[in-house]
């Protein structure tokens, strides 16, 4: 997507000449294996895994941990849980396909939309982990001439365990740069009205293609250890606004479409309720009917489509539920990109007005 049209800068003779005068707009997301084997699943969580953003306990105690006992036992189940989501026609991950989708789409609508600006913004996608890197993507919309770049991590709500260690991660690339580009944040979206209102119109239509009707829903978002909340980490109240706007703009009570956090890890408590306890909580209490949303995540991953969409499926189906629906993320569908493209118009606003 980066294209080629450069602004050269006039400079003397016997001086370099510089391009500038682009605008660089980066998608980020969390980053996914390449494949599913063995030795690509254990280089993709040693990277994620040691990244003290996401693990925040001392190295003497984790090291041994992640090498001995994680890095040795993760990568094999994990790989076959990514198997059964694997995009087999392009050999990749569901959150890569989307993610790249996600950016071609926003360069068309910036495109479409505004013929004359259109020209000067080069949109682009990069992964905290593993590839396509967010270096490499910084380096190419430079060559690509782009002097001001925005960072758009497309978590709605902020996490340090996200958000800021894919800042930290464009922010360290940047340390070692001579020139570089002027960057813009693009902020948490928990409680963007456009947000919220794509979260609810999904919502609204993936109920009504279902042949049966929940008797409960859980919104359930990934969960974090308890103790980075209590340390400063705003987490959780991100999550619980963004619960209680879902609630009110689908007119649902909070016992109706419930709040929870999956994906525990490690022996920590995590934010509670979890969702596979509430899961199985709800079949054994006789209900029989549910369906999970999850507004944490702009794209189905692995924690969406087998997480929810296969492990609690089956939690729920073995405990006495029988009828049960993952409702998709709002991923590059005409609502999610009007999110994106929402917060992207926004925040160049004083560059450029598109
Ligand atoms: C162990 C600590 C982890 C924290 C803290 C954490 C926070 C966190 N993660 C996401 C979003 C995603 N996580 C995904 C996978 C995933 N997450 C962890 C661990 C932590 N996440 C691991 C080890 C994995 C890999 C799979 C596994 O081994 O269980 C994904 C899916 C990526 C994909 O390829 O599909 C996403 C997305 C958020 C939003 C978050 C904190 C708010
Ligand atoms: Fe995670
Ligand atoms: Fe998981």
């Amino acid at each position: 997507m980066a294209s080629d049209a450069v602004i050269p800068l006039a400079s003397s003779e016997g001086f370099p000449v510089f391009k500038g005068g682009r605008i660089g707009v980066l998608l980020l997301n969390l980053g996914t294996p390449e494949a599913t084997d063995y030795l690509s699943m254990r280089r993709y969580l040693k990277e994620f895994l040691s990244d003290r953003r996401v693990i925040e306990i001392s190295r003497l105690i984790w090291w041994p941990v992640l090498n001995l006992i994680v890095l040795t036992k993760r990568p094999g189940p994990k790989g076959r849980d990514y198997d059964t989501i694997w995009n087999k026609e392009l050999n990749e991950s569901p959150l890569k396909t989307t993610t790249r989708s996600q950016a071609e789409k926003l360069a068309r609508i910036i495109d479409e939309g505004t013929p004359e600006s259109a020209p000067l913004i080069t949109v682009d996608w990069a992964m905290r982990y593993g590839f396509p890197a967010i270096r490499d993507r910084l380096k190419v919309l430079q060559d690509a001439g782009c002097d001001r770049i925005l960072l758009v991590p497309l978590y709605p709500q902020y996490a340090a365990a996200t958000t800021a260690t894919a800042c930290d991660k464009a922010f360290e690339a940047l340390m070692a740069m001579r020139w570089q580009p002027t960057i813009r944040v693009s902020p948490p979206y928990y409680e963007d009205p456009v947000y919220i209102e794509a979260l609810a119109a999904s919502l609204r239509q993936s109920l009504a293609g279902l042949d049966f009707e929940p008797e409960k829903i859980l919104a359930s978002f990934h969960g974090v250890p308890k103790s980075y909340v209590l340390k400063g980490d705003p987490y959780r109240s991100h999550c619980e606004r963004t619960h209680t706007l879902l609630c009110e703009a689908m007119g649902m009570a909070p016992d109706k479409l419930m709040l929870t956090f999956q994906s525990r890890f490690g022996t920590e408590e995590w934010l509670r309720p979890y969702t596979d306890e509430t899961v199985i909580a709800l079949a054994k209490s006789g209900i029989k009917r549910l369906a999970i949303v999850t507004p944490g995540f702009s794209a189905d991953c692995l924690e969406t489509l087998e997480e929810i969409g296969e492990e609690n499926r089956g939690y729920f189906e073995e405990n006495g539920g029988e009828q049960f629906a993952a409702i998709p993320c709002l991923n590059d569908s005409p609502k999610g990109m009007d999110v994106i493209s929402h917060i992207v118009r926004r925040e160049l606003r004083g560059w450029i007005d598109i």
